[in-house]
């Protein structure tokens, strides 16, 4: 099965890199973007197939990924519809790209998969929502719900709330690095060198995820685990949440559903 990339920037070479560290080969992945000198030496390196064109590209693909910012994407579907069939699955990473927009372009049988992953995939932890209109257990769906089961975890939503998944799954990933790096600044202020901080924080806060992952306890049942009466930990939660820690997180998420509402 032959799997080609629509656009390489950074949404698909962490898809891609994925994928290779998990058990694809890269002559089984076909490439091609905008900019040759960007696409070429990825390819070079992953030894990936680089493609001249986007026509060629889908020709000689099985599943045709589509990898391009929103604001190009119905311009660069008009320029592969007659390429696509029903033999092919559009998988689609665009965000705000519904399943019917697609089909409008390419066709109302036209097998389309969206999607949106978070750049996570890219070391096989990935988080993905999946939907279409059809029954996602059967071909050629399965196959392409594959790619993102193998690098990390899809769960299939509506696509009326691909808004709320892409803040809370999709951008996140950049909240907790700035979450990271807060914890390590503050690491810095009190000594430690940064690159020690990192490691520190970032440790931490794995711990943590798979902590809540594995727990049958809730985050406030383990928040209160740490927080020894009169300890130290309640009086930095407390000023943590005085300074408005939870409420600028909900209000980060609501300002990133905001802006993909208005695109
Ligand atoms: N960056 C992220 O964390 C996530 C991005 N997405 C979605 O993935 C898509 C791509 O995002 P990024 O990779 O971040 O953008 P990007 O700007 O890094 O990559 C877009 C690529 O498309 C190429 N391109 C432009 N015009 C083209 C054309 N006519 N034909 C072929 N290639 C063309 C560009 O050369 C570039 O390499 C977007 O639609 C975004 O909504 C979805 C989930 C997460
Ligand atoms: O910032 C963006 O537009 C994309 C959507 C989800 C993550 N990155």
């Amino acid at each position: 099965m032959k799997i080609g990339f629509v656009g390489v920037g950074n949404m698909a070479q962490a898809i891609i890199k994925g994928m290779v560290e998990n058990g694809y080969n890269g002559s089984d992945i076909l490439v091609h973007s905008a900019h040759k000198s960007n696409y070429e030496s990825f390819a070079k390196e992953l030894d990936l197939v680089p493609v001249d064109n986007n026509l060629d590209l889908v020709d000689q693909s099985d599943i045709v990924v589509l990898a391009v910012k929103p604001n190009i994407a119905l311009i660069v579907l008009d320029e592969i519809k007659d390429k696509m069939d029903q033999t092919k699955l559009l998988v689609s990473l665009v965000s705000g790209l519904s399943v019917n927009d697609m089909k409008m372009v390419l066709g109302q049988d036209q097998p389309v998969l969206r999607t949106m992953p978070n750049v996570n995939v890219e070391i096989g932890a990935g988080m993905t929502a999946v939907v279409s209109d059809q029954n996602l257990d059967t071909a050629p769906y399965a196959a392409g719900v594959e790619i993102f089961e193998k690098i990390g975890s899809s769960i299939e939503i509506s696509e009326d709330d691909f808004p709320a998944f892409s803040a809370l799954a999709g951008s996140s990933p950049a909240y907790v690095y700035l979450f990271i790096d807060a914890l390590s600044r503050a690491g810095v202020k009190y000594g430690f060198t940064k690159e020690t901080a990192t490691k520190i924080a970032a440790q931490v806060v794995a711990g943590s995820a798979k902590m809540v992952q594995e727990s049958e306890d809730i985050p406030y049942g383990l928040i209160d685990k740490v927080s020894s009466p009169g300890g130290t930990t309640v009086a930095g939660l407390l000023a943590m949440e005085e300074a408005g820690l939870s409420t600028a997180v909900v209000k980060g998420i609501d300002a990133t559903i905001a802006k993909e509402l208005r695109e």
